[in-house]
């Protein structure tokens, strides 16, 4: 029997009605390491104080009172000082103990020796180092779960703030902002966006963004958006809203977005307000390009013009005529009335210039009292000729500024292309050295007194 009860795969120990151990199995004694001969001694004596306590108490209650009962491994771990055959280390095998109340068997001579009805106590013991180990590393893998749960949580809870943030940056931004699906269909889009483009935004949602634009910006942007969209680049366009006068120029801009495996997921769009720019650049532009006291084009601006005009008379055939005008005395009048008198003057020598030529023809000031006009098309040499006698009168006509009337004279210059040169600078040099010789020749008759001098000032005549 008992070396039946040797090959078993769990523990067992059994102890008669006093305690002492009656039996131990193999399996027990392989793992009681260096502990003497158990047969016969109770079970703290052979343990002493190394025996979980609890197991004193169960193996007492189990022969008293005929209790059954587990000490589970998770509970006591380590009811007896037990360890693992061939392990060498001081740690203790987990096991759980069964503490078995039965009565020895009819005729046996455990039964004879403890008298009938004595109980005895059977403990069955089981490895539970395998499952402990199971249990620990499940244990580490929950508390990891936990720790990544709390983690992803965390990142959630994050990225919940920060859309939160994105959506109310989105919502009180100056500049329109929208979003669409690959297809070019409106998933999102700002407060800002729909007022600018005067549009209910939860109506425009799920409908193709162009649908948000007046139908002929539709019809004009339209192609180039679906080329922009099926290249996935970028698309930057301008319209205009509003009646002339009080009309609002947008820009809108979109680039495609890709999702996470970075295939198109559509375009993120933006809509400015350019209008003041716009006023911007073209003032700035005027500045760039005109006088500002008297509103003609500056030197740089006309010698383009010049250019351009030579070039467009050399392909048809025509001729290109520069005048170069400078007013007689000027400095007398800034001298004698003031730099603000002289400014009117230069004002009007400028309006009286502009009166005397055809709209296609462009007048500038180049500097100080010095005009120029061009005449692209130019006539033949007397009707250029007339043209200067014409603005000669026009500039010396009677101007009141004031108390005072001035009378200003000029001296005029003209150059021709191609007869003169070719080149605009060479023209317009051409065209002042004529001027400066009609200038010296009006300056020496006027001294020599063979032509009247023109007073400068005279009385402004009573109204
Ligand atoms: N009021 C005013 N004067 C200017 C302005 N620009 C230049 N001038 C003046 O215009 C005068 C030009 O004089 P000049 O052309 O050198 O001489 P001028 O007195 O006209 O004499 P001639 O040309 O020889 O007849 C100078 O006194 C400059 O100071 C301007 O914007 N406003």
């Amino acid at each position: 029997m008992h070396h039946l009860l040797d090959t078993i795969d769990f523990g067992l120990l059994v102890l008669d009605r006093d305690a002492r151990i009656v039996m131990a199995n193999r399996w027990v004694r392989e793992r009681m390491r260096s502990v003497p001969e158990p047969v016969g001694r109770r079970l703290a004596d052979v343990w002493g104080g190394s025996i979980d306590p609890r197991l004193l108490f169960a193996v007492r209650e189990c022969l008293e009172f005929g209790h059954s009962l587990r000490l589970s491994h998770a509970f006591h771990p380590v009811p007896l000082p037990l360890f693992r055959p061939g392990d060498a280390g001081d740690e203790r095998m987990r096991h759980a103990v069964d503490v078995i109340a039965t009565l020895p068997p009819q005729g046996s001579p455990e039964g004879a020796r403890q008298g009938n009805g004595a109980l005895q106590c059977v403990l069955q013991i089981r490895d539970m180092s395998e499952i402990a180990r199971r249990e620990r590393l499940l244990k580490d893998q929950a508390r990891q779960l936990r720790i990544e749960l709390q983690r992803a949580t965390e990142v959630q809870q994050e990225l919940a703030r920060q859309s939160l943030r994105f959506r109310e940056l989105a919502r009180q931004a100056s500049v329109g902002l929208f979003e669409t699906d690959a297809q070019g269909q409106l998933s999102y889009c700002n407060e800002r966006c729909a007022q600018m483009l005067h549009v209910d935004a939860l109506a425009q949602l799920g409908r193709h963004w162009l649908n948000m634009l007046p139908g002929d910006d539709v019809a004009r942007l339209g192609p180039r958006w679906n080329a922009a969209s099926s290249a996935q680049v970028r698309f930057a366009d301008e319209l205009c809203l509003g009646a002339s006068g009080a009309e609002t120029w947008l820009r809108i801009e979109a680039g495609p977005i890709l999702d996470a495996h970075r295939l198109p997921a559509g375009f993120i769009g933006t809509v400015t307000d350019v209008t003041e720019f716009r006023e911007h650049a073209r003032r700035n532009e005027y500045r760039a390009n005109h006088d500002a006291l008297t509103g003609l084009v500056n030197r740089e601006r006309f010698a383009e013009r010049v250019h351009a005009a030579i070039a467009e008379a050399q392909r048809l055939g025509q001729r290109v005529a520069i005048l170069f005008l400078d007013l007689n005395h000027f400095k007398q009048i800034n001298d004698e009335h003031g730099h603000a008198v002289g400014d009117t003057a230069l004002k009007a020598a400028a309006q009286r210039m502009r009166r005397c030529l055809r709209s296609d023809d462009m007048v500038a000031r180049l500097g100080g009292d010095e005009f120029a006009a061009l005449i692209p098309n130019a006539p033949e040499d007397a009707s250029l000729e007339r043209i200067l006698g014409k603005l000669s009168k026009a500039i010396a006509l009677p101007l009141n500024v004031g108390s005072c009337c001035l009378r200003i004279g000029c001296s005029v210059g003209m150059a021709i292309y191609p007869d003169h040169a070719a080149d605009p600078a060479s023209l317009l040099a051409h065209a002042d050295e004529q001027m400066y010789q009609r200038k010296r020749q009006a300056h020496a008759a006027a001294a020599a007194g063979a032509a009247p001098r023109l007073r400068l000032v005279e009385e402004a005549p009573l109204r």
